[in-house]
């Protein structure tokens, strides 16, 4: 016992655990121990007498720790009891990039043992671990439990560990994994994820057999070339067929159509699958505009920033201070992917936007519903968007009417790319 209390606690020594308890604040970061800390106690103002639990995925493929821990919180959810809290949770080392691993905080206030009968079954059939904590003693001091299955399918406590304060990082969790997980820097980066989903996502194969088609970009275009960004109903799809008429110039968009049969199945896969499925539409639309440029000018609606902004958005938890610092590596172009001549964004307040919303009357993405929904979200989109180089965006004022947009906007156009 004392051999592999010491395999897993050396395992885990270097690790912080982070629990988002409230997405105004910092996270709760606790280390495990052997003895207890002389420091105040970890859960101190935010947990009374609830049952805790933690589980989170453990398998060494990242596809298939994506796709279980993607449906994992539906699962939690629908089978839980309405009382259980689940909170995001993650486990890492500092400063070590790729080192984090997503998991939940169970705080359960139910009297059921619905719980445990429910991550017991998760024990048994799936690729995760999963902790009890208790709170014991005069001092009131929290242990963590690691369950573990016997041979007869009971599940037994293994090793106990003392929960210790942990400093808090200087980044937080969430912006450790973005890189490679959430936004793909490289063609070959994103394609070796749809590559390693052709068994479990057939539609794969199509879209790696387009991308196999897709035609070479240049670095320099002969004509230039305009991206059009912003959120939802900003007015961009008005602006860019107006714009294309004014200056003869050739209409393009990311994901480019060629990739509308397969849109709506990526979109219903978690981050790292997803952002690649968008990040190879970059590289589509990248070939078609390399194209297009050499005869006329090309307008693209959405592009880079599109794909950048949202994933780190969504990747990104807790507060708005969380985001990577500007200058931050995650807000590089890649290397590979054929940079525009201006990227304009248009901006407009939060009313006008969901006036024009229901005036076009629209599906929305499941996106532009949490846009909606989440305050918070928003404002991560709209600041990661400002903070991705190479271009960088200019901010467009897209309140006027159209005409007066399309005027203001061809007047930049005429200054900065001498057309
Ligand atoms: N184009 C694009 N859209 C993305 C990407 N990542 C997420 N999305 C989502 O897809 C939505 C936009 O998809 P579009 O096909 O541009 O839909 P649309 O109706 O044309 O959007 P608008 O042009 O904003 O009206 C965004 O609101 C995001 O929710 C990305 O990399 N590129
Ligand atoms: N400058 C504008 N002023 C008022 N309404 C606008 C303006 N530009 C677009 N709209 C209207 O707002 C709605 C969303 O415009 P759209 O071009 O579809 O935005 P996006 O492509 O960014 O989603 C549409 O009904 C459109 O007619």
């Amino acid at each position: 016992m004392a051999r592999r209390m010491m395999s897993r606690l050396g395992q885990w020594s270097s690790y912080v655990f982070a629990v988002d308890f409230d997405t105004n604040s910092d996270p709760i970061y606790f280390a495990l121990a052997s003895k207890q800390s002389e420091r105040p106690q970890v859960f101190r103002n935010v947990l009374a007498d609830e049952k805790c639990y933690s589980l989170h995925v453990q398998s060494d493929d990242k596809i298939e720790r994506a796709k279980f821990y993607g449906g994992l919180k539906k699962k939690l959810s629908k089978e839980l009891p309405p009382e259980c809290t689940i909170l995001e949770m993650s486990i890492f080392q500092p400063n070590v990039k790729d080192s984090v691993i997503k998991g939940y905080f169970l705080k359960d206030a139910s009297k059921s043992s619905a719980t445990e009968r429910v991550l017991g079954e998760l024990l048994r059939n799936d690729p995760v671990y999963v902790c009890s904590y208790l709170c014991g003693g005069e001092d009131r001091q929290w242990s963590q439990h690691l369950w573990s299955n016997t041979e007869d399918g009971w599940v037994e406590v293994l090793e106990k560990y003392c929960v210790v304060p942990a400093e808090k990082p200087v980044h937080h969790p969430s912006t450790l994994s973005i890189i490679n997980y959430d936004v793909f820097y490289s063609f070959e980066d994103a394609y070796k994820v749809l590559q390693q989903c052709v068994d479990i996502i057939p539609e794969s194969k199509a879209v790696l057999e387009l991308v196999d088609q897709r035609l070479e970009s240049k670095e320099k275009t002969d004509f230039p070339v305009i991206v059009i960004e912003g959120l939802d109903a900003t007015g961009k799809t008005t602006l860019t067929e107006s714009l294309t008429e004014a200056l003869g110039a050739t209409l393009l968009k990311s994901p480019p159509q060629c990739l509308s049969p397969w849109r709506a199945r990526f979109d219903t896969e978690p981050p790292l699958i997803r952002r690649a499925f968008y990040a190879l539409g970059n590289y589509l639309t990248a070939g078609q505009i390399g194209q297009e440029a050499r005869q006329a000018p090309v307008i693209v609606d959405r592009y880079w920033h599109s794909t950048a902004a949202y994933a780190i958005a969504t990747a990104v938890g807790g507060k708005l201070g969380n985001l990577p610092q500007a200058g931050s590596e995650v807000y590089g172009w890649p290397g590979d992917l054929l940079r525009p001549s201006l990227v304009l964004m248009l901006s407009l307040s939060s009313q006008e936007r969901m006036r024009r919303l229901q005036v076009r009357g629209q599906d929305k993405t499941m996106e532009e519903e949490e846009l909606e929904a989440n305050h918070l979200f928003r404002q991560k989109v709209e600041e990661a968007y400002q903070r991705i180089e190479g271009p960088a965006c200019i901010t467009v004022d897209a309140s006027p009417s159209p005409d007066q947009v399309l005027q203001q906007v061809l007047l930049l156009i005429r200054e900065k790319c001498h057309l």
